[in-house]
């Protein structure tokens, strides 16, 4: 009785099994979680950024390249939560095996804790600037943000939906406040488009970014979302609702509103605007939104990896994410190394989710409690290692995306390993 009660204590939010038929949720209320996640501060900074080395064209066609790029993974990775009803971390049990799959799901919440301070810092950074605070009172603004953001993802789904429902309408009109008003300060729209950057980048390079905006929650996050879907249609127009019109619209304002005022720094061009009240509103909406649904992911790779209750493990990396806050990762320069280290570890992690579903199991999985899985398995793990090594030497030839490189070179590698170790999992 005592075991019944500890574990669904543990189960609350179906972290350790399929979420049931009578459970999932509507189209709309996935929509809003999944594009409240996606609406994030970093995805502007990271238009900011472009704008140093693509003119508007290409900023344009790198966003929607990167983008697309971004919803066909998201739709297939969405595909298989809501067909099987788990999280992401359940998902690695077929492919990692029953004991690998805690390993293998540990990488989430590591990569995550980095998303998760990166944005808790700068939403710290942004305070301290409008209340003109000294370094200790700027770490502890930064620390007291990573520990008050945890609070949705400790309450559950039910909570981030709340929270979305009232940040998304605020971010839209925010964004698109930000982006017409700096194009006033800049005095006329063709500032923007016949701007000429300082530092130029390929459209391969500005691409990838884009994609390192969003790449390890589409590969991963998004299952946490998508398993409560009532059918794979709604799931994969939810997935690009958030990545085509959400994150587009944020990469594309954050750019021109860093062109217009010359700085890719986009708490610091908010505040240049003079747009004082409207800036605390969009920072703290899109950044709580994204940070809740970030540690939840966490807590639910967590619970997989170490099967205590998630509540408790959010708590630990609240903590420690607040001290991390004091290493200021808030600056443009640790993001944009952040972006392109994920946009290369990340892809091969997806394509062995990807060949391991649609491949080596042809679109089906037996529930997982009736699955026959082994306890650990080679293959995933030499395939990430060998897709890693071919990018690096892809990238280092000039050949291609290196996230497009990774993902196929993991799609293909990965069931001929499966067949050389004979490790095909029913
Ligand atoms: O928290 C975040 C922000 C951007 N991209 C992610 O994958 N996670």
């Amino acid at each position: 009785m005592k075991t019944a009660t500890a574990s669904a204590q543990q189960n609350t939010d179906y972290e350790l099994s399929a979420v049931p038929a009578n459970q999932r949720k509507s189209f709309f209320s996935l929509t809003i979680v999944w594009t409240g996640f996606v609406f994030v501060i970093t995805s502007m900074m990271a238009g900011g950024g472009l704008a140093a080395g693509l003119n508007f064209k290409d900023i344009i066609l790198a966003t929607f390249l990167g983008n697309l790029f971004l919803s066909a993974i998201a739709i297939l990775v969405s595909v298989i939560a809501c067909k099987t009803g788990l999280t992401f971390a359940l998902i690695t049990r077929y492919s990692f095996g029953a004991k690998g799959t805690r390993l293998a799901s540990l990488f989430v919440p590591i990569v995550n804790l980095g998303w998760y301070t990166i944005q808790s810092a700068t939403y710290g950074h942004f305070i301290a600037q409008i209340f003109d605070f000294g370094p200790v009172a700027e770490g502890i603004t930064m620390m007291l943000s990573a520990l008050v953001m945890g609070v949705f993802a400790l309450i559950g789904i039910n909570a981030i939906t709340i929270l979305g429902y009232i940040a998304i309408p605020s971010i839209i009109f925010l964004s698109l406040a930000t982006a017409i008003k700096s194009v006033g300060v800049a005095g006329a729209f063709s500032v923007i488009t016949e701007f000429i950057p300082s530092d130029p980048m390929s459209i391969a390079g500005g691409t990838t970014v884009v994609i390192g905006t969003w790449i390890l929650s589409t590969a991963t996050c998004i299952a946490d979302i998508m398993r409560y879907a009532k059918n794979m249609k709604q799931a994969a127009l939810s997935a690009i609702v958030g990545l085509v019109g959400g994150n587009s619209l944020l990469v594309i304002c954050g750019a021109i509103a860093s062109i217009a005022v010359g700085n890719s720094d986009l708490t610091g061009v908010l505040l240049t605007l003079g747009l004082v009240v409207p800036s605390i509103i969009l920072m703290t909406t899109n950044i709580f939104t994204t940070n809740a649904s970030n540690i939840y992911s966490t807590s639910l790779n967590l619970s997989n990896a170490f099967h205590m209750d998630r509540k408790i493990l959010i708590s630990v990396i609240l903590v420690l994410s607040a001290l991390l806050t004091l290493t200021k990762p808030y600056q443009i320069d640790s993001l944009f190394t952040f972006l392109n280290v994920l946009g290369v570890i990340v892809p091969p992690l997806a394509g062995i989710i990807l060949s391991d579903f649609y491949i080596v199991h042809r679109g089906h999985y037996a529930p997982l409690d009736e699955a026959a899985l082994r306890d650990w398995t080679i293959s995933p793990w030499v395939t990430w290692a060998l897709s890693y090594g071919i990018v690096v030497l892809l990238e280092r030839m000039s050949f291609g995306l290196s996230s497009l490189n990774g993902i196929i070179a993991a799609i293909v590698l990965y069931p001929i390993l499966v067949k050389i170790f004979k490790e095909k999992q029913d």
